[in-house]
């Protein structure tokens, strides 16, 4: 995977972006023109009523779903130019998703659950182990590498959840309503480890929320209505990341 530091300032770049679904006579117009720049090193929440986009939006970004019309390119590469398996292969290396009910495999313990993204990836299994363990430590449950998933509450399933997320080193976490199934204690950790993620490995992440609660600890805020950004404003008390502060060509400007 590319070093974080050498993923262009611009991670996200969106242009026009129209999704139309089509089911039958009925059409849906989601998203109808969305253009935004996502920077290296930002924390970013989406938040908007239900059904205006949110998480159309984040679907259509992170190349889980296709779009109608428009442009998405993320660290540079164009996603929707990429055939099926180099898109699939694209996003299994360079992104990572967090859900709001975690996704993790009931079958497999914690460190087989972490380690899959890697083996699918092509990391030899011995280096996945290493790596997937090391990510379990990040997120302090190193003691709990061999426990399924259902032996372990909620907030703990979403860390490990992280770890996965984090494992294959990505250039951006994507995350639905990441505390949307979390009381509100549990639901502070997650979002101040991922803070702490952001500070200490400057990884990007992108949240769609409901709960202003979450979107307090971005550093960013795009508001959705109908299918739009209506605003999109730094929160009070964000420095830029370094990225932005440097300008697109990483220079100071
Ligand atoms: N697969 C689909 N087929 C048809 N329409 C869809 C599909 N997925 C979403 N929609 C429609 O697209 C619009 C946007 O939905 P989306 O789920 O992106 O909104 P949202 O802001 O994330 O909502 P919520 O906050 O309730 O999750 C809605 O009108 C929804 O009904």
């Amino acid at each position: 995977m590319i070093p974080l530091s050498d993923l262009p300032a611009v991670l996200v770049e969106a242009v026009g972006i129209r999704k139309t679904y089509v089911s039958g006579a009925l059409r849906v117009e989601a998203l109808t023109g969305v253009s935004l720049q996502i920077w290296r090193g930002e924390v970013v929440a989406i938040m908007g009523p239900s059904g205006c986009g949110k998480t159309t939006l984040l679907n259509c970004l992170s190349g889980l779903d296709s779009i109608t019309a428009g442009s998405i390119k993320i660290a540079g590469q164009e996603l929707h130019h990429l055939s099926d398996r180099k898109l699939t292969a694209f996003r299994a290396r360079a992104m990572g998703f967090i859900f709001q009910t975690y996704n993790l495999l009931p079958v497999l313990n914690a460190v087989e659950n972490v380690e899959l993204p890697l083996l699918v990836s092509g990391v030899r299994p011995k280096e996945a182990r290493r790596r997937a363990l090391a990510c379990i430590e990040q997120v302090g449950l190193a003691a709990w590498a061999k426990h399924r998933p259902a032996e372990m509450s909620g907030g703990q399933q979403q860390r490990i959840a992280i770890a996965r997320a984090l494992a294959t080193q990505p250039a951006i976490v994507w995350a639905d309503e990441p505390t949307g199934a979390l009381d509100s204690q549990t639901s502070e950790d997650i979002l101040a480890l991922m803070l702490r993620l952001n500070r200490e490995l400057g990884l990007t992440f992108v949240w769609v929320t409901h709960a202003p609660d979450v979107a307090r600890h971005a550093q960013r805020l795009i508001t959705m209505r109908d299918g739009q950004i209506v605003e999109d404003h730094l929160l009070a008390g964000t420095q830029l990341p370094a990225a932005q502060r440097a300008g697109p060509r990483g220079l100071v400007e």
